[in-house]
């Protein structure tokens, strides 16, 4: 189910599905469109690999499905609710988001300003309402987070697991991950995806993980997607793609897809800079009909 067109990943109707975005276009103020006609669905239970080359919008289609950007109603469901429309959606839990911006923001008063307060780790862990202890120890213990930690004062792995640990203390049924491992040793890393694994399999719960780092995530994911040119252009069900049958033909098949979309940019910049009035157009056109102000 992988072809020059935007792949849908799954055929289950809308109600169904635990992520469901339909022909998302989305554009940053006076920029061309990020993503065009992206569409993805997803069952509950799925563990889904985001792939793509630096700048192919990844972390833009993780903003709008966690609600962070507005977009019409109708274009994004999470549990088949809108996730910017419905706040409960990310306040009660259920869809939680973690991504590369938290690192900067906590612990510090902005970007490389530490804070000059000293918070633990115990106090933003069990500052946490409504978590289930149990669940709260098992995640302490499996980041290998000390609780005495002062939080200005930390390494980015140690900063990092804290912030794992807090996203996933309540029992979430949609969690989108962005490039969350990277600063993880590997033992973190590879006790954390077995215990996404279970959470999927035990729990129902549905995960979408946007990495670079394809290491264990062959026999982890259920579903792949790769976004080129703002396109779901490759992916589906892992069962579904003959040619990342087997651990170690993941890297391969996603090099050769990297170097087509790289190959293609590279022939698309060059009609732009041979026809730039064409792109002009295009690009105001975008702006008029996608533009969207709204962040959270
Ligand atoms: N706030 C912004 N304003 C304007 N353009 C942006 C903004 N954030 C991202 N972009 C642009 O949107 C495109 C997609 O960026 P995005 O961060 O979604 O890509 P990505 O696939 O997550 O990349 P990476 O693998 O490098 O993390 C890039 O061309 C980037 O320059």
């Amino acid at each position: 189910m992988h072809g020059v067109v935007d792949v849908v990943l799954d055929d289950a109707p809308e109600p169904s599905c635990a992520v469901a975005v339909d022909a998302l276009t989305y554009a940053y103020p006076g920029c061309d469109a990020v993503l065009r006609d992206w569409s993805l669905r997803l069952p509950p239970g799925s563990r889904c690999l985001l792939s793509g080359a630096n700048g192919a919008g990844k972390t833009t289609a993780l903003h709008v499905i966690a609600g962070k950007t507005m977009v019409n109603e109708d274009v994004v469901r999470v549990l088949g609710r809108p996730p910017f429309h419905d706040i409960a959606l990310t306040c009660g839990g259920e869809l939680s988001y973690l991504g590369a911006q938290w690192r900067r923001n906590i612990g510090s008063a902005g970007a490389d300003v530490p804070l000059q307060g000293d918070i633990s780790a115990r106090k933003m862990i069990e500052g946490v309402a409504d978590v289930d202890p149990a669940r709260r120890e098992r995640l302490v213990k499996l980041l290998d987070v000390d609780l005495d930690w002062s939080m200005k004062a930390l390494s980015d792995g140690q900063r990092r697991r804290v912030q794992i640990c807090l996203g996933l203390l309540k029992p979430y049924k949609v969690l989108l991950c962005d490039e969350i491992t990277v600063d993880l040793d590997i033992l973190g890393r590879l006790d954390l995806l077995e215990f996404f694994k279970e959470e999927c399999e035990v729990r129902g719960a549905t995960i979408v993980y946007a990495t670079h780092i394809f290491d264990g995530m062959a026999d982890w994911m259920t579903h792949l997607a790769f976004t080129s040119n703002g396109q779901l252009k490759y992916g589906g069900a892992k069962v579904d793609i003959p040619e990342i049958q087997g651990t170690k033909h993941l890297l391969s098949t996603i090099e050769k897809w990297l170097r087509i979309d790289r190959d293609e940019r590279r022939a698309r910049e060059a009609a732009e800079l041979a026809a730039p009035t064409a792109k002009k157009i295009d690009a105001a056109s975008h702006f008029q009909t996608r533009h969207m102000a709204y962040y959270r």
